[in-house]
């Protein structure tokens, strides 16, 4: 039986460059990891089923479950006769723009390569992780990355400075698929990501704050009128600066004093029922 931590990442930028013939957006992102995990049991099983067993009742329990199709690839690829219990207990919200599906299967992949001792490399975990979803290759490794790409080619970069976040999720749940169909290329916003990646590099926190940038934004705030006065109320409540993750509709916003963060937290009471606060893990491998 093995226990692995399941991160959240939030995206610092997230540049759509154009639409690929396959039908996915060729992206730049800048992406981190931070302190809200699932959790996720692994246990040997003899007759080679997989069963997956959630916390949470919108979690589907299926092949549709991303754990279940990492597990089910290392079987297929790897001939093990072993099947397992993934038994996920959720702690980061669904269907949100931080990645949780995408990070069980990437923590999965990591804990199976243990559990049933195939010793591979996590290079050729991400690459197998890709094929389940452009989100699990950066999962896999964790920390901070400019992911381009689909999101599958990973560069590890520089932790960025340290700080809180916290993250409200508005009540409603946003299709991936949904915000890249509705964007339209020739009027994307692009972020600065060179400009990001100097400020990680020289751990220039007000450099960070300055050049958050997510394209998708216009797209999300457009059919969500209610993330746009999420995003206003984090940054009326004291965020130095505050951005959607993902596709959303995830708003965090980034704060250097334990103080302001309360203030934001208790601030939000009322207008949105999750709320985080969290901090950036930023290097690889901490949560383990
Ligand atoms: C937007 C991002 C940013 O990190 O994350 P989330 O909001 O999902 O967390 C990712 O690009 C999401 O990655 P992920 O959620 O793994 O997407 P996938 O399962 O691979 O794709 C779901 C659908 O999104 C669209 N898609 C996804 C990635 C991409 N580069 N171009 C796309 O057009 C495609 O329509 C695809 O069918
Ligand atoms: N282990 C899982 N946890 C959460 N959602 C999952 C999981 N496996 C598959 N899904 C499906 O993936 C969809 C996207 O969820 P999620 O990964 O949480 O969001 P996002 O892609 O916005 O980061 C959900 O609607 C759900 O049906």
């Amino acid at each position: 039986m093995l226990y692995v931590k399941a991160p959240a990442k939030i995206n610092l930028t997230l540049d759509v460059l154009h639409k690929r013939n396959d039908g996915f957006h060729e992206v730049e992102m800048i992406m981190t990891t931070v302190d809200l995990a699932d959790r996720i049991k692994l246990e040997n099983r003899e007759d080679g089923e997989i069963l997956i067993a959630t916390t949470d009742q919108f979690v589907p329990n299926d092949q549709r479950n991303f754990a279940y199709q990492a597990a089910q690839l290392l079987q297929t690829k790897y001939g093990v006769k072993q099947g397992v219990t993934i038994t996920i207990e959720k702690e980061i919200p669904i269907a949100a723009g931080l990645a949780g599906g995408s990070s069980d299967a990437a923590a999965t992949l990591r804990g199976l390569n243990t559990l049933w001792k195939l010793n591979l490399s996590l290079d050729r975990l991400a690459e197998l992780g890709a094929q389940i979803g452009s989100d699990v290759s950066f999962c896999v490794y964790g920390g901070t990355a400019l992911a381009t790409g689909r999101g599958e080619k990973i560069q590890e970069i520089a932790a960025p400075p340290s700080c809180w976040v916290v993250l409200a999720k508005p009540k409603i749940g946003v299709s991936t698929a949904e915000i890249y169909g509705g964007l339209q290329i020739d009027q994307v916003k692009h972020p600065n990501t060179q400009a990001m990646l100097e400020a990680i590099d020289n751990d220039d926190y007000e450099g960070m704050c300055q050049n958050l940038g997510n394209a998708l934004e216009q797209v999300t705030f457009h059919l969500y009128p209610e993330v746009v006065s999420l995003k206003e109320q984090i940054k009326r409540f004291g965020a130095d600066a505050v951005l959607m993750s993902g596709s959303g509709p995830t708003v965090y916003g980034l704060v250097d004093t334990e103080l302001r963060v309360s203030r934001i937290v208790n601030g939000l009471r009322g207008f949105c029922d999750e709320v985080y606060a969290v901090r950036l893990v930023g290097e690889r491998n901490l949560l383990d």
